[in-house]
């Protein structure tokens, strides 16, 4: 990530449960489990986020941190390789700490065991030496909530799956969600913009709060060089549609999805790994990326055999169906 997006992230994530914008059911329930965990002086239950990228996992994580008034420990699935990274993680919380474990599907099957009995009943069973002379000595961990957050809550096993107290789904934001995310960016950034400016960036952004932000960052260069310094719809539009992104949101690479199964493979059905290598891009990219969006808008559906483009992507390409 260029070093100047990573300043900006972290000026524009929201700290509080009240800056935190949409999906409304999930955090009024966070906000009773918080308050009944700190009125009990207690850890919150162990919570899993799960959804599509950049939809506020991370962010969520950390907010929950400093509305319970605990430490936050992060680290992710693929970092965790030994199941030693995990314990000495584990042996230094804190009493009713966060442990935050991102990508948690990717953790290796030996490190989750470790997990089993420390979500269960904060111990951790170490094993001492090796063969027959080996033993197992239980250890007492602080009481500590885990969070976990994955793009992909299919691939978790069900006994991990099954010890998380709280789950939670993510969904995608509402062009005025957006609007209204972008807004407050904007306020932070210290860029002026109309509230048609910031629906025109929130109805592009793909349902995503962090494409609103980098689709803002870019659209607020065009108005700083070549229009008058603040962003309205006029310049909005002109900007995105110089950033190659169309009306519906769709980039380049979502356009050259639906183009190739329409071309290529006539409307489908055509499976995962031949569309992503006629698009030189990698199955987990198209996956997590760019799928689920084009699923949500109605452009590419899911079949057993594979995926097929639908009326409605015909239309968006100006392609007649045959
Ligand atoms: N509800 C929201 N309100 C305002 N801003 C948000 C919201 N959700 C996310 N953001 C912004 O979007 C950015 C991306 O969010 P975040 O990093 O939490 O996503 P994520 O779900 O963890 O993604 P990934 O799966 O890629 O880790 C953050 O920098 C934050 O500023
Ligand atoms: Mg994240």
């Amino acid at each position: 990530m260029a070093a100047e997006q990573c300043v900006a992230d972290e000026t524009i994530r929201p700290r509080r449960l009240d800056d935190f914008v949409g999906q409304e059911d999930l955090c009024a329930n966070l906000k009773v489990f918080i308050q009944a965990a700190r009125e009990r002086e207690q850890a919150m239950d162990h919570t899993l986020l799960y959804g599509s990228p950049g939809l506020g996992k991370t962010t969520l994580a950390q907010i929950m941190a400093s509305e319970l008034g605990v430490n936050l420990v992060s680290t992710s699935g693929p970092v965790l390789e030994r199941s030693g990274d995990l314990a000495a993680i584990l042996t230094n919380l804190g009493c009713n700490d966060i442990l935050f474990i991102d990508e948690i599907h990717r953790m290796p099957a030996t490190v989750e065991e470790v997990l089993y009995p420390a979500m269960e009943d904060f111990k951790l069973d170490l094993v001492i030496g090796q063969g027959p002379a080996a033993r197992t000595v239980k250890i007492d961990l602080e009481p500590f909530t885990l969070v976990g957050a994955t793009t992909r809550i299919g691939l978790l096993t069900s006994p991990l799956r099954d010890r998380f107290g709280v789950i939670n789904r993510l969904e995608f934001y509402s062009p005025d969600e957006l609007a209204c995310i972008v807004s407050r960016s904007a306020r932070i950034l210290g860029v002026e913009i109309t509230e048609d400016g910031a629906l025109t960036v929130g109805r592009r952004s793909r349902g995503t709060p962090r494409i609103a932000n980098r689709l803002l960052r870019r659209v607020r260069d065009f108005a700083m060089v070549d229009g008058s310094g603040f962003i309205d719809e006029t310049l909005a539009k002109k900007a995105l549609l110089r950033m190659d992104v169309d009306e519906q949101g769709l980039d380049y690479m979502d356009r050259k999805i639906l183009s190739t199964i329409i071309n290529h493979y006539g409307g489908g059905p055509v499976g995962v790994k031949p569309l992503a290598v006629a698009c030189s891009e990698e199955v987990r990219t198209i996956e997590d990326i760019y799928e689920p969006y084009l699923i949500q808008c109605g452009f590419l559906k899911r079949t057993p055999r594979g995926r097929v483009a639908s009326s409605k992507a015909y239309a968006h390409m100006k392609i007649f169906e045959s």
